[in-house]
């Protein structure tokens, strides 16, 4: 919840070799959280809509917890911060602290992918992250783990999306390097034109070796002999989560966020 970006200084937040190191950072935020939930089975029921009986809700378990606190983190100022997107819109609650004054480094946007990321956690990241600990391993799911599931689910989510939600921060950046260079994509709409400008294929690839290397560190306890019972994440599905949905979806929010860049300034 702290804000990953020092606003007290706006050049520094719009620093692009600042804003990566905050990237980099994210990986190890999002990795340890993965980690954490691949202790787990995968426990699909919680995912289920009506599967795990909840009083005065239609939502799936693992939507419902996630809602819960969010409502609750929304009266603490969570999301005031620039950096962080709610899932739920709708369960935002009035502030018991007073409101933060943020300078304002970004511009107006109302540019929210959580709906999709939560959709591709769900039935591509997380199915390819939690591999079962051994053959011998009988069941997918397990009730007596079904909050911890939930509550690490939590940390997965809102970490994934302050990374893919830190392309505003990375387009509002490259937009004030060279205004010139995006206006004229902006004003034709030629949302394919403003990805080619904002893609940088090496840093991408660069993020991909690391991540993999992480993951191959990170992923098994090194004092656990081969033998021990404890699942470990998928070192192959944590790429792939980086290269079919975070690295992806990270640019949407950029594209997204400057398509909205002209409203109200002095280029509409
Ligand atoms: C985040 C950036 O923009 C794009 C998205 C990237 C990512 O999500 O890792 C990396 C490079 C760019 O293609 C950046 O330039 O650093």
């Amino acid at each position: 919840m702290d804000l990953v970006v020092d606003l007290s200084d706006a050049t520094k937040a719009l620093s692009l070799p600042h804003i990566r190191y905050q990237l980099i950072r994210l990986e190890d935020t999002v990795l340890f959280h993965l980690i954490e939930r691949a202790q787990f089975p995968l426990n699909g029921n919680i995912y289920k809509p009506g599967a795990i009986p909840i009083p005065d809700s239609s939502l799936s378990f693992s939507d419902w917890v996630l809602r819960e606190q969010e409502a609750l983190q929304s009266k603490i100022r969570r999301f005031q911060s620039p950096d962080e997107y709610p899932f739920f819109e709708d369960a935002m609650q009035p502030l018991i602290l007073p409101p933060l004054e943020y300078p304002s480094v970004l511009w107006r946007n109302d540019v929210n992918v959580n709906a999709e990321l939560k959709n591709r956690y769900i039935n591509s990241i997380l199915p390819s992250c939690c591999v079962k600990a051994s053959r011998a391993e009988r069941t997918e799911e397990a009730q007596e783990n079904y909050g911890s599931a939930a509550t690490a689910d939590v940390n997965c989510l809102q970490s994934l999306s302050r990374r893919i939600h830190f392309g505003k921060f990375v387009a509002e950046s490259k937009f004030q390097s060279n205004p010139s260079h995006f206006i004229p994509l902006i004003k034709a709409g030629d949302t394919q034109g403003i990805d080619a400008a904002i893609t940088d294929s090496n840093v991408e690839r660069k993020v991909l070796e690391r991540l993999r290397l992480k993951a191959e560190m990170y992923g098994v306890d090194p004092s656990m002999d081969a033998e021990s019972p404890t699942r470990k994440v998928h070192v192959e599905g944590v790429v792939a989560m980086y290269r079919d949905h975070v690295i992806p979806l990270t640019k949407v929010v950029e594209v997204e966020y400057l398509m909205q860049r002209l409203r109200g300034s002095e280029w509409e």
